[in-house]
């Protein structure tokens, strides 16, 4: 018994000095637990600490078992509305590029994904809000090259997400602790409730 804690110690510290504090998403009206479930099983995949969600249709975001748990792993912060969750990722020098499939949206590659860097995704059916696109930092997309316009946005996620990760390994960002001691503590200790 004693061995199985102190092992499940060990594995969630080895995965908390990897989570990235400064990568994240923002869901905009992302409302099917299927494609919110499946994103944040991407975002604990490649270390975000925290994703963003915005549900102006309101409701309390739900899960179900495509997270694979991951739910428990990555915080959701819930914001009443978009220009909210704008000012709260600014204060904290976010740059935040929303997904769109507009002619002048640069290659999703071309983003510099080691600086503080938020992925905002767009409702299945209407996609980025206008008002969400001109409060963001550009918009980026991922070349389509078939018949289908669009990806499910949980595919998105995981295709942009896992070119930031790409990047933060080859910029060593996974090599040291991202979270600062005291923080680090705080969510060691919810874990470790969990
Ligand atoms: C099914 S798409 C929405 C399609 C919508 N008709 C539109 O024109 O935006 C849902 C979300 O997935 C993401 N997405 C899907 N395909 C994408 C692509 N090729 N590039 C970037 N984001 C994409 C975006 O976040 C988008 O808002």
């Amino acid at each position: 018994m004693r061995e199985r804690t102190e092992a499940r110690r060990r594995r969630i510290e080895e995965v908390l000095r990897k989570r990235q504090p400064d990568l994240t998403v923002l869901l905009e009206n992302v409302h099917k637990p299927h494609n919110l479930s499946a994103i944040l099983r991407t975002c604990d995949a490649v270390g975000v600490l925290e994703a963003h969600a915005v549900n102006p249709t309101g409701g309390v975001p739900t899960f179900n078992e495509t997270s694979g748990g991951s739910h428990k792993w990555v915080y959701l912060r819930v914001h009443p509305d978009i220009r909210e969750a704008f000012r709260h990722l600014r204060a904290r020098d976010f740059r935040v590029y929303a997904t769109a499939l507009r002619e002048d949206a640069q290659d999703f590659r071309e983003v510099d994904y080691t600086k503080p860097t938020c992925v905002l995704l767009g409702a299945e059916k209407w996609g980025v809000s206008e008002e969400a696109l001109a409060l963001s930092d550009g918009a980026i997309k991922i070349p389509m090259l078939g018949m289908v316009q669009s990806l499910n946005v949980s595919v998105a996620a995981a295709v942009i997400l896992f070119e930031a990760q790409r990047q933060r390994l080859k910029a060593g960002l996974y090599e040291r602790p991202r979270l600062d001691p005291a923080l680090y503590q705080k969510i060691l200790e919810d874990w470790l409730r969990k």
